[in-house]
């Protein structure tokens, strides 16, 4: 198995993605964009949960998308399409992403218009990670005035490391999981 290409702030921590991923309950043929790519990470763990998906990568710096193109090549991922700018203009127009199922948002830069962009396509389901307490709430913000607000989740985790032949445990950075779903 291919080790992942890294940037900086990418990969998202495997833990934080099985959340990620479980609060947005992707199916089977969804149309889903990982806005802010980063490596491709999300994308790669996105279709192992779920079969045929049409993946939109989109990310604004050139590092991050020749990282994501490498990694979509060495696990083998098909249906993406990887997009390079910022995803509130390339989430403007019906070109060339027309409608979306899920999202999730790991670049958070103009989060407001994202997300508002992410509903007009009709996304059931949009969960954007955030490190900053500010960006945690201009997101419950904009997801309470768009209607899609469902919850915060804060996850801390832990993990091992070696100590005088024993074990510790060390923290990664927390990172809030914010969930927005349509209202049905
Ligand atoms: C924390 S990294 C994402 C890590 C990624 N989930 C991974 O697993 O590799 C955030 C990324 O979002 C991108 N980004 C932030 N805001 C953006 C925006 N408005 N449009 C496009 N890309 C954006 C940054 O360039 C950066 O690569």
């Amino acid at each position: 198995m291919s080790e992942i290409v890294s940037v900086s702030g990418g990969p998202t921590k495997p833990e934080i993605i099985a959340v990620s991923l479980s609060k947005l309950g992707l199916k089977d043929g969804d149309r889903f964009a990982d806005v802010g790519c980063g490596t491709g990470s999300v994308s790669i763990e996105a279709s192992r949960i779920a079969r045929n998906l049409t993946i939109y990568a989109i990310d604004a710096r050139k590092e991050a998308l020749l990282a994501t193109e490498t990694n979509f090549k060495n696990f083998r991922i098909e249906n993406a399409t990887i997009l390079a700018g910022e995803a509130s203009d390339l989430l403007n127009s019906a070109e060339p992403i027309d409608s979306i199922d899920c999202a999730f948002v790991g670049g958070t830069k103009n989060i407001g218009s994202i997300l508002e962009k992410l509903v007009e396509k009709k996304a059931r389901s949009i969960v954007v990670n955030a490190v900053r307490i500010e960006t945690v709430v201009r997101t419950i913000e904009a997801m309470k005035r768009l209607g899609i607000f469902d919850e915060v989740v804060h996850v801390a985790v832990s993990r091992s490391a070696p100590i005088a032949g024993e074990t510790m445990f060390k923290p990664e950075n927390p990172v809030y999981i914010v969930v927005g779903k349509k209202q049905t």
